[in-house]
């Protein structure tokens, strides 16, 4: 095990699945020699050559549309979109070509070695066209699946997983993390499942529900819970596509509570799809209504950036407004 933060924990992954498979190409805009904005990539063209590790035009929908053509004639693509906000122009070549190779070629051809890496989220003062979360828009395309990591050793194991599944994945790094998240991270190849909720701590009075970076935030809100007596169940979903659903509603069943948050605006947020899911599938057992503690309906604002987010503060309100119902 070493110190990392959570880029060097992304770092390491891809160098690991660039030692290990040498089909395998990291590209995207200035990930080359620069080493990506964040340096995700850094040393990536040094070690692998630049025939594995490339800058592409500025243009989304090429990078996507290249990875696609790349992924099924069976290499190993790795695309960094530089920023979650700039998916959009990729959005066509992701939502009907790289979701839909596989069914539409009746399984001769797949983009299913394709992975998509990008940071996402805010809480960095980056305005509107650096801080967003977009899982929800991919979270609707059957052919996908969504990874988000928590910390430097979900990053690792969760990335190499992605990498290497059958399918193409949409793999969303929490930006505000990069370098504030430090943990231990094993050297060697290691991977963790991919559509499996992680139960961070046990609980009886409700069942508090998060993702990425909002995971630390929900759980600073717990331990003020906690302070008052509540007890809370602390899940992190680390796979939004598919989601782990009997992991939640085994909680659910036993909590009989159950609040969502995300940073992402409420409406048509990813918790409206688990809060259907879980009244449908836990009804009876629920003794109050599913909470949903996300961002604001606006776009992301800069100066109110404080007011946006889903604080702990909120998430505590929430909380105990659901235990007292
Ligand atoms: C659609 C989109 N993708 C990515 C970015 C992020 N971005 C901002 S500046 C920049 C580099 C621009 O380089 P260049 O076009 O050479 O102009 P320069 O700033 O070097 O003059 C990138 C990738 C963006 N603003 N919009």
């Amino acid at each position: 095990m070493i110190k990392m933060n959570m880029l060097q924990a992304v770092n390491n992954a891809l160098v690991t699945a660039m030692e290990a498979d040498e089909t395998a190409m990291v590209f995207g805009e200035d990930v080359g020699h620069f080493g990506g904005v964040f340096r995700a990539t850094s040393h990536l063209q040094e070690k692998f050559g630049k025939a594995r590790c490339f800058n592409t035009p500025l243009t989304e929908q090429g990078i996507i549309g290249f990875a696609n053509g790349l992924a099924s004639q069976g290499s190993t693509a790795i695309a960094e979109i530089q920023f979650a906000d700039y998916i959009f122009p990729a959005f066509d070549q992701i939502v009907n070509e790289t979701a839909k190779f596989r069914y539409r070629s009746g399984g001769q051809f797949t983009c299913g070695s394709l992975t998509i890496r990008t940071p996402y989220g805010g809480g960095i003062a980056g305005g509107l066209y650096h801080s967003q979360s977009p899982e929800a828009f991919f979270a609707h395309i059957p052919g996908m699946k969504i990874v988000v990591p928590r910390n430097p050793y979900q990053a690792k194991g969760l990335l190499l997983a992605s990498i290497r599944d059958d399918n193409p994945v949409l793999f969303m790094e929490p930006k505000r993390l990069y370098r504030a998240s430090v943990g231990e991270v094993p050297e060697e190849d290691y991977e963790l499942p991919l559509g499996k909720a992680d139960v961070i701590s046990q609980g009886s009075d409700i069942t508090v529900l998060a993702w990425g970076a909002q995971v630390e935030v929900v759980e600073k809100a717990v331990e003020m819970a906690s302070s008052d007596g509540i007890s809370c169940e602390v899940i992190d979903l680390r796979s939004i596509l598919p989601w782990d659903v009997e992991t939640v509603c085994q909680s659910v069943e036993k909590t009989g509570r159950l609040l969502v948050s995300h940073e992402a605006p409420l409406t048509g947020g990813f918790a409206s799809e688990i809060s259907a899911t879980v009244q449908e599938r836990c009804f009876l057992n629920l003794e109050s209504p599913i909470s949903r503690v996300c961002g604001l309906d606006t776009p992301y604002p800069l100066a109110h950036e404080k007011e946006y987010m889903p604080d702990h503060l909120k998430i505590y309100e929430a909380i105990k407004h659901s235990v007292n119902y």
